[in-house]
């Protein structure tokens, strides 16, 4: 690991800041040593001390953005304002990283009162090195700072570029996205509860079902529709199960929860 790597900072040590800052320190050449975490609360401090070894944690925003590089902000949308008044100044030195739902660069800028700023929404598999982030840069902003950026986000799984206008779809379908497909693995493993299986088998069974399901559409490039007829034999067990979900709504389902996370996405953005 490198000394040249950069002072890695978060505002809010919560789950957010926990999981990235491991991916960052174990994926992305970061030492813990460069990782400094700021939260009002003492329980949060020391959990983030002893999941990031090596990482400092303290009350104090203000030494946060002093120490670091690029600092990550990680507190709650509603919170925003109050993490923003607790600092005096944002130095030219430091980078901002926002990860809040909603939050506009546009605010942002008001807020921190810096142009140099940059809007993430990340997804909590970037604890395992799989996290789905998209991003957006503030105008003007140097290529060195989007690289930069894209770096440490690479650390924690894929990172694309997109219009910010595309951040709050985004927010509903990967950042939220987790949720929605815990609670299929949830329910297909009560399913095979249901129909007798251990619970431990029927969990493991489903999250490799999940976890196939989905390298088979990176992996092969293949269309999702098609993958799913190479399942479906004619007359068998899976289109019995693919009527049901489609009599009670599945897909029609699935688009409601995306569309009322995205349009959640855009009212943290009007607060
Ligand atoms: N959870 C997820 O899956 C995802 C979350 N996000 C975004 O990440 C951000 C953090 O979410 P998450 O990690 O889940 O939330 P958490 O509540 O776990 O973490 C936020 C932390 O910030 C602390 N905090 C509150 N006020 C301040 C302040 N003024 N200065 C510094 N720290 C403060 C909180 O303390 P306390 O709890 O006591 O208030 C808490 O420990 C949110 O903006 C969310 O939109 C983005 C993608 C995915
Ligand atoms: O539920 C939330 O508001 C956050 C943002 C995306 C995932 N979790």
């Amino acid at each position: 690991m490198s000394n040249d790597s950069p002072r890695v900072g978060f505002l809010g040590a919560g789950q957010m800041a926990m999981a990235m800052a491991h991916g960052i320190v174990t994926r992305g050449g970061v030492p813990g040593s460069h990782i400094i975490a700021a939260d009002p609360f003492a329980d949060a401090r020391t959990r983030f001390e002893q999941e990031i070894p090596g990482a400092q944690a303290t009350d104090s925003n203000q030494k946060v953005i002093d120490q670091s590089d690029v600092a990550f902000i990680a507190v709650k949308p509603q919170m925003m304002a109050d993490a923003a008044k607790s600092l005096t100044k944002v130095p030219d030195t430091c980078l901002l990283i926002s990860i809040a739902a909603g939050v506009t660069l546009k605010r942002l800028v008001s807020l921190f009162s810096t142009q140099r700023i940059i809007r993430v929404m990340p997804n909590t598999p970037c604890l395992v090195g799989l996290s789905a982030c998209a991003f957006s840069a503030n105008e003007g902003i140097q290529q060195a700072d989007i690289t930069r950026t894209q770096k440490l986000l690479e650390a924690t799984g894929i990172a694309i570029q997109v219009p910010e206008k595309q951040l709050d779809a985004v927010t509903g379908l990967s950042g939220s996205g987790p949720a929605f497909v815990y609670m299929l693995i949830e329910a297909m493993t009560d399913a095979g509860v249901r129909q007798g299986l251990p619970r431990s088998v029927a969990l493991q069974l489903t999250a490799q079902t999940v976890k196939g399901a989905a390298e088979m559409v990176l992996a092969t490039g293949q269309h999702p529709a098609a993958l799913k007829d190479n399942v479906t034999s004619p007359g068998g067990t899976t289109i019995a199960g693919v009527h049901e979900l489609e009599k009670k709504g599945f897909r029609g389902a699935i688009i409601d929860a995306i569309t009322a996370a995205t349009e959640r996405s855009r009212e943290l953005g009007q607060d």
